[in-house]
């Protein structure tokens, strides 16, 4: 397992330590990291090839995903956001969390979503730069993907919604650099409630790693949320 870690910081070049004067340019800006990359191994390629052949009937539909939000999604939130000259300047310099690490050596995922169903699934690969106990993923890698797919699952089902509550059960350590997926169902909906929980399953599926179940709110329009407050940020201003 180590081994295959070690080439893929070979492969990588995550050996030669991080790129320097990286610029903001519209190449990296537009760059669609759920599709493969060489750092993806077999497993996390034949996962997706299975997937993008479900996505042809239209049942599942691929999610793309940059590390940077398009400053086109303000539109989606702006209304959440009395400063949205101030909003617009955050957005277009701050990464997206799982895609801020190098390629190959953190979150390698796709996410694929039914709207039939009303569930996401994620295809996970953790690199080695997200080693909790010795050979395993650190659990806080594991709850930014499920809080991830949870969060994707529940804003494309019920609308913008924020994290109100989240429950991990750990059972199986991850080894590191391992292929899981993630498999995430709107459960129910209460008023402004979303009620989402997935499963963290091996590629055989026969083993089962974690389990979750978490509470989203769906945003009140009412209430705004002010980017420069360092208190109480998200408060009814009206
Ligand atoms: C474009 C980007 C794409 C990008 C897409 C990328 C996806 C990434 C997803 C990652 C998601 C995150 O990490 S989000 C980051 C982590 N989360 C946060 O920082 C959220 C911090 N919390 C908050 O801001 C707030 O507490 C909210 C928004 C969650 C809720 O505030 P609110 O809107 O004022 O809600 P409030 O009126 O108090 O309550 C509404 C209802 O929800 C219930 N409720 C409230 N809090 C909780 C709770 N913790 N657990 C259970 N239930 C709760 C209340 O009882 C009530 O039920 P009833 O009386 O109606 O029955």
């Amino acid at each position: 397992m180590l081994r295959r870690c070690a080439r893929l910081l070979r492969t990588t070049g995550a050996l030669c330590g991080p790129k320097r004067g990286r610029s903001f340019s519209s190449e990296v800006l537009h760059v669609d990291h759920s599709l493969p990359n060489p750092s993806w191994n077999e497993d996390m390629r034949l996962l997706f090839d299975q997937f993008m052949k479900k996505s042809e009937d239209g049942s599942w539909k691929r999610l793309p995903s940059y590390k940077y939000n398009p400053t086109e999604r303000i539109e989606d939130v702006k209304i959440f956001f009395p400063d949205a000259k101030l909003l617009k300047e955050q957005m277009s310099q701050a990464q997206l969390f799982p895609r801020s690490l190098g390629e190959g050596v953190g979150f390698e995922y796709a996410m694929f979503h039914n709207h039939v169903e009303d569930r996401t699934v994620c295809i996970f690969q953790g690199g080695p730069h997200l080693q909790g106990a010795p050979g395993f993923l650190h659990g806080g890698a594991i709850a930014t993907m499920i809080d991830s797919t949870l969060g994707m699952c529940a804003i494309l089902t019920g609308g913008i919604a924020m994290t109100a509550n989240l429950n991990i059960n750990f059972r199986r350590p991850i080894p590191l650099c391992s292929v899981v997926v993630i498999n995430c169902q709107l459960d129910r909906v209460e008023g402004r409630k979303l009620f989402v929980s997935c499963n963290v399953r091996s590629m055989d599926e026969k083993t089962l790693y974690s389990e979750a179940t978490s509470t989203f709110v769906k945003l009140d329009p009412k209430k705004k949320i002010d980017i420069r407050a360092s208190g109480a940020f998200y408060t009814n201003l009206q």
